[in-house]
């Protein structure tokens, strides 16, 4: 890194989410003259990207497509807003001097779902600890014992209260290491931990389209990366003066509560993904473009999303304009989006993304939403075959146990769904016995 570099964030994780994401905004702040600061990548597992990102000097080509106000937009960036990556696991020396960085302001991560975790079986001389709150403890320690100004902490994982949670495994790990009530009061005062909420569909490193990105680049890209144009990310917090991502022109919503606009993006986004996937994906077709030029598939989507999710959650005007934009979304020629890739961890998927809508829209109608607990039979069918990927232990129970047995898991669904067995039995049968084509001309019917 040359000594001129200025490094301002911090962010754990080198996944194609964040390089399409935060690293592009921070990109464009430079770009326009609104920021002066680079981003230090911490890889947080052992296994990692970050010598490839340092074999390129931190740069790489993103390409953001789709479709905006009615125009084909086809962006090509060179990001260069990263000065280096560094491994904890090789190199835990680099790491914990960036405490000693006055520069240092923003720390963002993206570890997956699995990733903000409370393991308390690590120690502050691990080096490093082995999770990421545990790592950022260690980190967050040096800080404080340097007595320079603490951190805006903008987490982009996909779990509820992202920010709250980190904050409080980092409390867990300052107790189990009793590093004292004064760290604990300046975790608290000088530090602003902000639940955010990201959207933006990045479908990564494009295999099938390398050659031809390449030859537009002009040389090899081993990180390339793909995404809509389409982005939302609200934080709640108010540190538009520092990160003035708004007058860049991003759609960044700095706001005191960010949980209705969670609730929006999970029930219609991810749980359109999730409650047509898995269905689509036995009805043999590969990616969410397919879906939606197929008249049943796509039809199948229009009564989840229109007559079963937006009227559960008020059918609000903001409700059906952002269904009809993730039909656009999805809709994007552009981009390639897997429907295998989608269908990891369906399980827990469905708990978070369809099956709050389910029981809810009982509540309100008294009759379950027939779409909806159709892709649940779906869900069920799709895990018979070796194509469901998930924990073994949730792969080897899916594989072989009953529809009832199934449904019967609380600790899947985290509520009694006994009463839902006829319904999900019958669309499960009809799966089996008659094929998915038949099937859902039955729900459509
Ligand atoms: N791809 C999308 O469209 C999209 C959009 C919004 C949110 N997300 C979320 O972002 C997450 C990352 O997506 P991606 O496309 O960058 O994936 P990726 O596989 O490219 O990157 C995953 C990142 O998570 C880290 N990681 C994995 N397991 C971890 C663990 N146990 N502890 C700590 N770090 C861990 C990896 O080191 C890597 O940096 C996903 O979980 C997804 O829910 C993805
Ligand atoms: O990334 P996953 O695997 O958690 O979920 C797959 C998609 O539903 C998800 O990536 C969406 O595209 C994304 O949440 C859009 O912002």
């Amino acid at each position: 890194m040359s000594a001129q570099v200025k490094e301002t964030v911090m962010q754990f994780g080198e996944g194609g989410f964040l390089r399409g994401f935060v690293d592009y905004f921070f990109h464009k702040l430079r770009e326009k003259g609104l920021y002066d600061g680079k981003i230090v990548v911490i890889q947080p597992i052992e296994k990692g990207m970050v010598d490839l990102l340092n074999q390129q000097k931190g740069e790489y080509n993103l390409f953001l497509r789709g479709i905006q106000d009615g125009e084909v937009v086809n962006e090509h960036t060179h990001i260069t807003s990263i000065s280096r990556g560094i491994n904890p696991y090789t190199n835990f020396e680099d790491y914990m001097a960036l405490a000693e960085n006055p520069d240092l302001r923003v720390i963002v991560s993206n570890t997956t779902e699995a990733g903000i975790e409370y393991l308390g079986t690590e120690k502050l001389s691990d080096a490093p600890a082995k999770s990421y709150p545990a790592k950022l403890t260690q980190f967050l320690y040096k800080r404080f014992q340097t007595g320079l100004k603490g951190f805006i902490l903008l987490p982009c994982e996909l779990i509820d209260n992202n920010a709250d949670n980190l904050k409080a495994c980092v409390l867990k790990y300052a107790d189990l290491w009793e590093l004292g009530q004064d760290f604990k009061n300046w975790i608290e005062k000088e530090n602003d931990f902000c639940n955010t909420l990201v959207d933006r569909i990045v479908t990564g490193y494009p295999r099938d389209e390398v050659e031809a990105l390449t030859e537009q680049i002009g040389y090899t890209d081993n990180l390339i990366d793909t995404a809509e144009i389409f982005h939302l990310w609200v934080i709640e917090g108010h540190h538009e003066d520092e990160l003035p991502f708004n007058k860049a022109g991003y759609n960044i919503v700095w706001t005191d509560d960010a949980k209705p606009y969670k609730k929006r993006k999970v029930r219609i986004l991810n749980g359109g993904h999730t409650s047509m996937v898995l269905g689509a994906y036995l009805y043999g077709l590969e990616t969410v473009g397919e879906c939606l030029k197929n008249e049943t598939v796509s039809a199948f989507l229009k009564k989840c999303l229109f007559e079963e999710i937006v009227p559960t959650l008020g059918n609000t005007e903001t409700d059906k304009n952002f269904a009809k934009a993730v039909l656009d979304r999805f809709s994007n020629p552009f981009i390639k989006h897997l429907l295998l890739s989608i269908a990891l961890n369906s399980v827990s998927k469905f708990q978070v993304r369809v099956l709050p809508t389910i029981l809810e829209y009982k509540e309100q109608n008294g009759t379950y939403p027939k779409a909806l607990t159709f892709s649940m039979a779906a869900l069920i069918a799709f895990y018979r075959t070796d194509k469901a990927n998930d924990g073994a232990e949730i792969m080897e129970f899916m594989k072989n146990a009953s529809v009832e047995e199934i449904l019967k898991r609380e600790d899947y669904w985290h509520a009694d769904l006994t009463e839902m067995i006829p319904m999900v039995e019958g669309f499960y049968n009809l799966i089996q016995e008659k094929g998915m084509a038949e099937a859902y001309q039955a729900v459509l019917a």
